[in-house]
């Protein structure tokens, strides 16, 4: 670090004009007060603690030299793309009009407010348009990078540092490049409590002090709560949500607080408001039931709700007896996701494969999930072990969604299924021109789209041996390097990987790197066949709901349940899906029946059916799977010899039930029974089947 500055600058031969000497020297004084502050030799005028922090980070941590020459870091415009996607899926377009409101208050002061991700790059810039260039060449546009760790001290790096709003006024900013900036900077919360954006407003006018910001600052800090209070309400649409103030006129309003409630009443999420005025930590509330923490119940709420749609409802909180006054908003409709990014929000979710409903009722799979619970959040990569089709990538999705990860994404590579030649640029991305052929704004691979939440890199033991190298070596650097790009990003995520490969031995067999299985595997998962599992009926429920897209109300007959149940399943569960799917698309009248099942599955002898129909539509309300109503099955017990019928009448059975469940269609009939339709009219005629029978 400059320690001989004084040297350097004071010393210099006088070959340039005035101006370039007093920049000089009010660059002198600016890291002169620096390094004076860090030394604590009192030589400088009283400095906001914040900034003394800052500073000191600055120094010690980043090692960043205060008048050392910078250009502004500008990420690629693909990776910007996603970025906004990812900050829009969670504020929708609120965000936008709230800097454009924010902006109307400030403008023709000479001021530009921008949002930032959480990783300090600007995503969205409203600004005088006239004053664009100026701030252009501070590094405040679109893509720019401006972390503490990158540019010393500044608005938005140390506001996403201090997770707490921030002033830094001219001279307060670390690099002297910065020093004729002011910004007002706050943060924005997403509903879990994590640091999602950084609101910011900044000026380039040398009328600014920290004083006259103090308004702006006010402003700002208002937009980002408006800002965090609707993404609140975004990110919890599909649950119920409380919105509760000591003052009633103070529903709706920036300061009220937010609760998401499940349909348990269980409070799954809460605003920095809520934390405010329980003043307690987040985890001490989140998980409670809603008639803890206030004297009603998510029942009385709805009664009153349902009485009163507008009205709201006094509460005392159950700790200390404040009055709160409530209204409880309903859940909204779940719709199609709407971005390209593979990510499995928990709402969109079947609730039957959340992490908790996964653990089901079968005990390796509860096995499973208790210690997926348990390392899930400690960076620990999970390596998932099964046959095909087992669900592997269910749970590692399920995994993700449970994880504190979860409102980032969730990306998977299926190393199987692309090109060996492909595999490189898809994981690790490329910048614009690295090849021929290449997408002219580059691409950012599966790597950077899962910074911050999760890479799940399925068939693994199928990746080439080169891919692995470069593979562990991104994992243990935590850098990737996009193909022809010289800069490796920094990179925060969490690896599942899955196969269903034996990996010891394709590392004895030379096909596997050891020391990427080591790394890879913080934890091994394995996973039950489906003839293994003991759930066969949770699976059934869960498959039917996730599979009855349409939400309709079909119901399914209870033989039909039971042949699917005792089914000797060979297969796996996506064999189970695909049976469900077809028999929910060949139902008529909104019933499953016997005949909607493959032959396989209905030409068996079944003893005893349950009389009663099963509603389709419930089960996809009905989870987890211990709550779904199983009706009193008996299950099918081995036939007795007795019961066991001759070859004869079996093959007329299967032959007869096949052309009823294809409506006596010849043709389909044979196709099925995998017969020509001669062979099929001789066994009809032996065994006197009469297409008049009909
Ligand atoms: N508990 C469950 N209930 C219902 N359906 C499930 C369950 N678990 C997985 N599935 C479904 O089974 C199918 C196969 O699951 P998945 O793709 O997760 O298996 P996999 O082991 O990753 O398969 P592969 O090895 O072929 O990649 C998917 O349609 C998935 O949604």
């Amino acid at each position: 670090m400059n320690n001989n500055y004084n040297d350097t600058l004071f010393h210099r031969p006088n070959i340039r004009g005035c101006q370039d000497m007093i920049f000089d020297a009010v660059t002198h004084h600016h890291v002169q007060q620096i390094y004076s502050n860090i030394d604590k030799q009192g030589l400088t005028e009283k400095l906001e603690a914040q900034i003394a922090r800052s500073w000191e980070r600055c120094v010690q941590s980043y090692r960043i030299d205060p008048e050392a020459p910078r250009k502004p870091l500008i990420i690629e415009h693909a990776e910007l793309t996603d970025h906004r996607e990812r900050i829009d899926e969670l504020l929708g377009d609120f965000a936008k009009e709230e800097m454009a409101q924010l902006y109307q208050r400030i403008v023709g002061s000479g001021y530009s407010v921008i949002l930032t991700n959480s990783d300090g790059i600007i995503v969205n810039y409203v600004g005088d348009p006239t004053l664009t260039e100026y701030f252009n060449r501070s590094g405040l546009l679109p893509g720019a990078i401006w972390t503490e760790e990158k540019e010393g001290t500044n608005g938005i790096g140390t506001c996403l540092y201090e997770k707490s709003p921030v002033i830094v006024c001219r001279e307060e900013h670390f690099r002297t490049s910065h020093t004729i900036l002011t910004c007002s900077a706050a943060p924005i919360f997403d509903a879990q409590g994590d640091l999602l954006a950084v609101l910011d407003v900044s000026s380039t006018s040398a009328q600014d002090s920290r004083e006259s910001h103090r308004h702006t600052a006010a402003l700002v800090n208002i937009s980002a709560r408006q800002i965090e209070n609707f993404g609140f309400i975004r990110q919890c649409q599909h649950h119920w949500i409380l919105h509760f103030h000591p003052k009633s006129y103070y529903i709706g309003h920036v300061t009220e607080g937010l609760l998401a409630i499940d349909e348990a009443g269980h409070v799954i999420a809460a605003n920095q408001n809520a934390v405010h005025y329980f003043n307690k930590n987040r985890t001490e509330f989140i998980g409670k039931n809603i008639s803890e923490l206030f004297t009603t119940s998510l029942t009385l709420l709805m009664t009153y709700t349902n009485r009163q749609p507008n009205g709201l409802q006094l509460v005392y909180d159950a700790q200390h007896g404040h009055p709160y006054h409530t209204q409880l908003q309903f859940p909204k409709r779940r719709s199609v996701p709407s971005t390209s990014i593979q990510r499995i929000p928990t709402t969109q979710m079947p609730l039957c494969m959340t992490l908790e409903a996964l653990a089901g009722k079968d005990p390796s799979m509860a096995f499973n999930v208790r210690y997926a619970q348990k390392v899930m959040n400690k960076n620990i990569p999970i390596l998932l072990q099964g046959e095909t089709g087992t669900g592997k990538e269910a749970l590692a999705k399920a995994i993700h969604e449970a994880s504190q990860r979860r409102h980032k994404s969730f990306v998977a590579l299926n190393c199987a299924a692309i090109p060996e030649s492909l595999i490189e640029s898809e994981l690790f991305g490329y910048k614009h021109g690295a090849f021929t052929g290449a997408r002219r704004e580059g691409m950012r691979g599966k790597i950077l789209q899962s910074h911050g939440g999760t890479l799940f890199l399925d068939e693994i033991g199928d990746m080439p041996l080169t891919l692995q190298t470069r593979l562990l070596r991104v994992l243990e650097e935590k850098e990737v390097l996009p193909l022809g790009s010289e800069v490796p990003i920094a990179i925060d995520l969490t690896v599942v990987s899955a196969t269903h490969h034996n990996l010891p031995r394709l590392i004895a067999e030379g096909a596997f790197r050891e020391d990427l299985y080591y790394r890879l595997n913080g934890i091994t998962l394995t996973l039950p066949s489906l003839r293994e599992r003991t759930d066969i009926d949770s699976l059934i429920h869960c498959a039917l709901a996730a599979e009855n897209t349409e939400n309709e109300a079909i119901e399914i007959e209870a033989e039909a349940f039971e042949l699917l149940a005792s089914y000797n399943w060979p297969g796996n569960i996506r064999q189970l899906r695909n049976v469900i799917r077809t028999a929910l698309a060949l139902q008529t009248g909104n019933l499953v029946t016997r005949h909607d099942l493959p032959p396989e599955i209905t030409c068996r002898p079944l003893l005893s059916l349950r009389t009663s129909l099963i509603d389709v539509a419930d089960m996809s309300n009905t989870v987890p799977h211990s709550s779904i109503t199983t009706p009193a099955v008996s299950r099918v017990q081995p036939p007795s010899t007795t019961d066991i019928p001759d070859l004869d009448s079996a093959e007329k059975n299967v032959i007869l039930q096949t052309l009823e469940h294809h409506r006596w269609n010849i043709t389909n009939t044979a196709v099925s029974l995998k017969m020509s339709r001669n062979t099929l009219y001789r066994k009809m005629k032996k065994h006197a089947i009469a297409l008049s029978s009909l």
